[in-house]
């Protein structure tokens, strides 16, 4: 892995306690360690590659530290990520609050992005432009409904989905009212048990599938000038997206 370039840098966001560290762990070494739950500190860094049809994509995983004493650290690390995976334990409507919090934050959109390629370009200024009090947001008439950093997606993840197999009560989230944020905030929604494993592979085979599709689109529309602004699907809702 060592000397390898990082393709798209991915974050790691939630209230401390949801999973994330777990979730990575899953993901980079196919395991899960039960063992007595440890605060990350500061972040925590893991890169993991994946396959998209026949083209390698390694994805830089950043996982924060939950404790909001962290928070001003966090934002650090979302800035340039291409996907934001925000966490919510399914059992802990507290949780999901916290993952709104996050999802408003990557929404405070980026006055400059490094270049449309994401392959270091130079700095030009957001192409949706940015109001006197900051990013409009959904509320914004001539603005996409979301503003998020340097085409970053996110990916709400709703986590520990085996302690609902165990015991359906325990479900503290319900399943069509995130799905209706997601869809309010052009996100995917996973539930995933790093425990069983479920969903978490799929998790991150959509952050690498997305990436490699936006910027092989990107490549395209820069190729024929195609004008971003003037197309209404969802690719193109986000501020300074590619
Ligand atoms: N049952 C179950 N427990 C889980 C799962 N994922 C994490 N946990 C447990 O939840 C606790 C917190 O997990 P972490 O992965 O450390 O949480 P975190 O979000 O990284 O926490 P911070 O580093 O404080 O932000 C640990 O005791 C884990 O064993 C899961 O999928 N199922």
């Amino acid at each position: 892995m060592s000397g390898r370039r990082v393709d798209a840098k991915v974050v790691l966001l939630g209230q401390e306690g949801v999973g994330k560290s777990s979730l990575v762990e899953r993901c980079a070494h196919r395991r899960f360690r039960p063992g007595p739950y440890q605060n990350t500190i500061g972040a925590a860094f893991v890169a993991k590659v994946m396959s998209v049809g026949d083209q390698t994509v390694t994805l830089g995983i950043w996982d924060t530290a939950g404790s909001e004493r962290y928070e001003a650290m966090s934002r650090i690390y979302y800035r340039g990520a291409r996907a934001a995976v925000v966490c919510y334990d399914l059992t802990d409507s507290s949780s999901f609050q916290r993952a709104k919090f996050w999802v408003n934050e990557l929404q405070n959109c980026e006055e400059v992005r490094p270049g449309w390629g994401g392959r270091g370009g130079a700095a030009e200024p957001c192409r949706w432009g940015r109001g006197a009090g900051g990013c409009a947001g959904s509320a914004g008439a001539s603005l996409p409904p979301l503003c998020l950093p340097q085409g970053c997606r996110i990916y709400l993840c709703g986590t520990k989905s085996d302690l609902l197999e165990e015991d359906r009560r325990k479900r503290g989230v319900d399943f069509h009212d995130v799905q209706d944020y997601a869809d309010e905030i052009k996100a995917e929604l996973f539930e995933t048990s790093s425990k069983t494993g479920q969903s978490v592979d799929e998790l991150f085979q959509k952050v690498a599938e997305d990436y490699v599709h936006f910027t092989a689109f990107q490549v395209m529309t820069e190729e024929k000038g195609v004008d971003l602004g003037q197309r209404s699907g969802a690719y193109f809702y986000s501020c300074c997206h590619h």
